[in-house]
């Protein structure tokens, strides 16, 4: 091949570069309609079980909020589920037919698990639109990315997510001057690009404003359903707001479940008060 038929062909942003395509992500099978089954899983750093023969099913479409101690295993269970930390023993499936524990961070993600971790990490010289871009399935092609040029159903799916997000006003604004709860939101928005089945949210409310913690109860809720979501937080209030009187919430105590329920019932539960509610 010439050079000049190289360039002519790099140039033409229709051609699809096989180094560029993303894997093909493993097919998702949620006939039970369970979406995550971690069982038995322990897992020791220098000889201290920060998970103890954990036992935790999140449904399709769940919101999920875990609750627990400092030092419960909350984050550490996050790793496992996205391939950071590997378990001394268990099993951990997404579906009927993907197993976790054989797949890397990048693989893992690439199945339909989004995390957002506690801080936000948006691109703040860029604005909301572009942060929104950038984090799109499918368009991290370089070549796309350099061309802004979206296709309907692309731009359908920026403009559906801004307004999940309630970020219309600021499309246009730069991510660094939104709000600390503003950021938030696009960083989940960004996360949604990515289309995840499971979304993993750790302590999402830490410093807002009580009306942007109202705001981020909505927004999750809005997201179960169509998404798994499962939140770790602390802030009890918040916890309440999300859990509503049905949701299931999980209370983790020295890297196993202690107590699994309504919020009232895990509330009235006696263990619960005692190693965590009632400090
Ligand atoms: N890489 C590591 N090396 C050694 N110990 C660790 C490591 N990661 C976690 N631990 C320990 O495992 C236990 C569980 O930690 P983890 O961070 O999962 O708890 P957590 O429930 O998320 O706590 P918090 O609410 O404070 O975030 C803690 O005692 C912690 O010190």
């Amino acid at each position: 091949m010439s050079i000049i038929s190289t360039l002519e062909q790099i140039t033409d942003r229709h051609h699809v570069y096989p180094f560029l395509v993303p894997a093909q992500a493993p097919k998702l099978d949620v006939s039970h309609n369970v979406l995550l089954y971690l069982e038995d899983i322990t897992v020791s750093f220098d000889g201290f079980k920060a998970i103890n023969n954990l036992n935790m099913y999140i449904n399709d479409g769940e919101l999920r909020c875990i609750i627990g101690p400092n030092g419960a295993g909350k984050t550490t269970m996050m790793d496992i589920i996205t391939g950071k930390t590997q378990p001394d023993s268990g099993s951990a499936w997404f579906g009927q037919t993907i197993n976790l524990l054989e797949m890397d961070e990048p693989a893992i993600a690439q199945a339909g698990i989004g995390r957002k971790f506690q801080k936000p990490t948006v691109f703040e010289e860029l604005s909301v639109w572009e942060n929104l871009e950038l984090a799109m399935a499918g368009n991290r092609n370089v070549w796309s990315i350099l061309n802004a040029r979206l296709n309907s159903e692309q731009s359908a799916m920026l403009l559906e997510t801004i307004e999940l997000i309630g970020l219309q006003a600021n499309t246009q604004m730069l991510a660094g001057r939104l709000s600390h709860g503003q950021k938030q939101w696009l960083e989940i928005g960004m996360l949604l690009m990515q289309k995840p089945r499971l979304l993993l949210v750790d302590e999402p409310v830490a410093g807002m404003t009580h009306q942007e913690m109202d705001r981020t109860a909505e927004l999750l809720i809005s997201l179960a359903g169509r998404h798994s979501v499962v939140v770790v937080e602390h802030d009890m209030d918040f916890v309440r707001n999300l859990a509503g009187k049905d949701r299931t919430v999980t209370v983790l105590h020295q890297g196993s479940v202690l107590s699994e329920g309504t919020m009232s019932k895990v509330q009235q539960d006696p263990k619960v008060v005692e190693v965590y509610l009632g400090e």
